[in-house]
């Protein structure tokens, strides 16, 4: 049985969401939280007196779980993790294999539909559509980022969503780092005509490939290469280092009268992302989730 690698790192409560974003970020594939002191002499200790409340500071440490594919993804992980400047409480409990089948039931329990607006939802395949959705993307957990459970993705969707509701329909998209192609079929599924999906990652090109045809869209998906000319709606869900490199590229690629829509940037790095783009295009914060903006340029018709 093909294995997956978890892993572990100890932290203070008040640390566990930055943590589990992080984790997010840097592609884990799914990311869990437990009680640190669960079946331990501390837990005992703790919760010991029947009938007593539960004290509040038996819960200060947390054991926040990550997959990843491989040992030295999760290794690279933990490096990244502990680099943080709000890192200094965080440790590395373990690193070990996991049995892949493992992953396959814990994100089948974790992954409930998700809204993105009260008509779209995201709904994996083992789950019912809930009755008020009229629109609706098939999306399982795969081995690439975008689920629609992050932030940056649902921020992107609501972005296209609210505005393919107000009839502005793109007759071409470019979906750049596409992940499992969750943007690109979002842009199909409200209108959108020829779209391109394209991503460094080879897991994610197969992944995204396999995700529009479940959904019965087309994605024309392949390498960055593939992106050619200009489009309407170029949507780019990365993080701020790359995006800043990317500048010129995803501005060459947006139609005069077109949208830019940009995603993956942290609230204080609005600033460097307005410098980086400024030489083309304007950029303005229109969304913020969790501490993630979203930021978004229309480029002179
Ligand atoms: C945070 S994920 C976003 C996935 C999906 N678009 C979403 O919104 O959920 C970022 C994706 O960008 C890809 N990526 C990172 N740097 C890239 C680059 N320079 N060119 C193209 N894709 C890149 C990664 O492989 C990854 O699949």
């Amino acid at each position: 049985m093909s294995h997956l690698f978890e892993l572990a790192l100890v932290c203070r409560e008040a640390d566990v969401e930055i943590v589990s974003d992080a984790l997010m970020e840097i592609d884990a594939l799914a990311v869990s939280v437990e009680d640190a002191d669960a079946d331990t002499d501390a837990e005992r200790a703790l919760f010991g007196e029947p009938g007593m409340p539960a004290p509040k500071a038996g819960w200060a440490r947390s054991v926040v779980k990550a997959l990843f594919p491989s040992e030295p993804e999760a290794t690279e992980a933990a490096t990244l993790i502990l680099a943080q400047d709000w890192a200094a409480d965080v440790h590395v409990q373990a690193i070990q294999a996991v049995p892949e089948q493992d992953w396959v039931r814990l994100t089948q329990s974790q992954f409930a539909p998700v809204e993105i607006t009260p008509e779209f939802w995201i709904v994996p395949s083992w789950h019912e559509a809930p009755p008020q959705a009229k629109r609706v993307m098939r999306l399982d957990p795969g081995l690439a980022f975008g689920t629609g459970t992050h932030p940056t993705t649902r921020m992107c969707l609501r972005w296209m969503a609210t505005r393919a509701a107000a009839s502005q329909a793109w007759p071409r998209v470019l979906d750049y780092g596409c992940g499992s192609g969750i943007l690109g079929i979002g842009a199909a599924l409200h209108g959108a005509g020829a779209i391109d999906a394209v991503d460094i990652d080879p897991a994610a090109v197969t992944s995204s490939r396999d995700n529009a045809t479940a959904n019965g869209v087309t994605l024309n998906v392949g390498l960055p290469e593939l992106a050619q000319g200009e489009y309407p709606l170029v949507i780019a869900n990365i993080l701020a280092q790359p995006l800043k490199l990317l500048a010129p590229l995803l501005c060459a690629h947006v139609a005069p009268g077109g949208h830019l829509i940009l995603a993956g940037i942290l609230s204080r790095q609005a600033d460097e992302l307005k410098a980086a783009y400024a030489p083309w295009l304007a950029l303005d914060v229109t969304d913020e989730e969790d501490g993630w903006i979203l930021m978004t340029a229309k480029r002179a018709a």
